[in-house]
């Protein structure tokens, strides 16, 4: 098994087929970036930080078959592969910054051969980087655990989310490494179930014990003072609110409502000092996924749906945000903030 969610081999960029675990793990290469477009669209990789190196490496691979393919005119090639990776998922704020930080060195190089090396380089480098910069999270996020605790988490925000590590499970990875006991409460995360199918199969296999429950079992847990803390990842995090994935809102309010500790673990390049929560496109995603479960139909055919794949979370309702280099409390008025 691969120790990265997503990389570069010969054939283009390499990946862990997400959709299909837990029951079968898979790697697929995709080989050009239409591939890699639907597999981000398909949430085959999915994830914030993994989004970023998805961009990144997408870009690469632009450089690659456009050199290789003599696709015309080199750079519009690229440039419009780029625009396509840029447009696959419209909320994380990761995956534009992918493309860009690869795409503005592009195009700064005259020589093709020389930009598709730069540009691999590049998406390593910042593959590479992801890895430590979710090993600093967790550092930073552990000391924050108690010795023994249980923590309530929601989606996947582990190494499946990321290059590697993760950001929320790489806290508790790391606390784990420093001897604490953490248990972990997955939520199961409707409709895709990435809490269950990814986050759950993430800690089963490090052994860490997990206990996955239904997304509305959460508030009770909490009620009856079996919650310690939140830890959740993040998409985009503006200067008044974090997007993450639905449903995170709702227990930011009801851990606020119980005095939990409510704690978003998330790098720098999911940062986005130049919005607010109101400018942001959340993702609407299709009937059929709210509209079917395990091949049944579990709605009338007439009912519509309102399927959003992600939510806001006031800044005033997340006791702190877990980052490479350190927390950031209230008052939030932290650079990484700022316009
Ligand atoms: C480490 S950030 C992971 C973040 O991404 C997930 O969304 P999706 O599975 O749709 O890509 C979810 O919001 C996680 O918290």
């Amino acid at each position: 098994m691969q120790d990265r969610t997503i990389w570069w081999e010969e054939g283009g960029v390499g990946l862990i087929e997400q959709t299909l675990l837990p029951e079968e793990y898979r790697e697929v290469v995709c080989a050009d970036v239409p591939r890699l477009v639907l597999a981000i669209r398909r949430l085959e990789v999915r994830g914030a930080p993994a989004l970023g190196v998805a961009g990144a490496y997408g870009v690469a691979l632009a450089c690659k078959n456009a050199l290789e393919g003599h696709e015309g005119d080199f750079y519009r090639s690229v440039e419009g592969a780029a625009a396509l990776l840029r447009s696959a998922r419209p909320t994380a704020v990761n995956l534009a910054w992918g493309v860009d930080r690869v795409l503005s060195v592009v195009l700064t190089e005259s020589d093709p051969a020389k930009v598709a090396a730069r540009a691999l380089a590049i998406a390593e480098q910042i593959a590479d980087e992801d890895e430590e910069t979710c090993r600093r999270i967790g550092s930073y996020g552990a000391e924050l655990l108690p010795d023994e605790c249980t923590v309530l988490t929601h989606c996947n925000a582990g190494a499946l989310a990321c290059a590697a590590w993760g950001t929320a499970l790489g806290v508790i990875r790391s606390a784990v490494e420093e001897k604490k006991i953490v248990r972990v409460i997955s939520c199961e995360t409707r409709p895709l179930l990435q809490g269950s199918r990814l986050t759950a199969w993430e800690l089963s296999r490090d052994g860490i014990p997990v206990t996955t429950i239904i997304d509305s079992e959460a508030a009770y847990l909490m009620q009856k003072k079996e919650i310690d803390c939140v830890i959740v990842g993040a998409d985009r995090i503006c200067t008044d609110g974090v997007f993450n994935k639905i449903g995170t809102y709702m227990h930011a309010v009801v851990a606020a409502y119980h005095q939990i500790p409510f704690y978003v673990a998330a790098p720098r390049s999911t940062f986005d000092p130049l919005h607010t929560m109101a400018d942001i496109i959340v993702e609407e995603r299709g009937r059929e996924e709210i509209a079917s479960l395990f091949g049944r139909t579990t709605l009338p055919d007439a009912v519509p749906v309102k399927n959003y794949a992600f939510d806001g979370t006031p800044l005033s309702l997340v006791t702190a945000i877990i980052t490479e280099e350190g927390l950031i409390r209230a008052p939030f008025d932290h650079p990484w903030l700022m316009p």
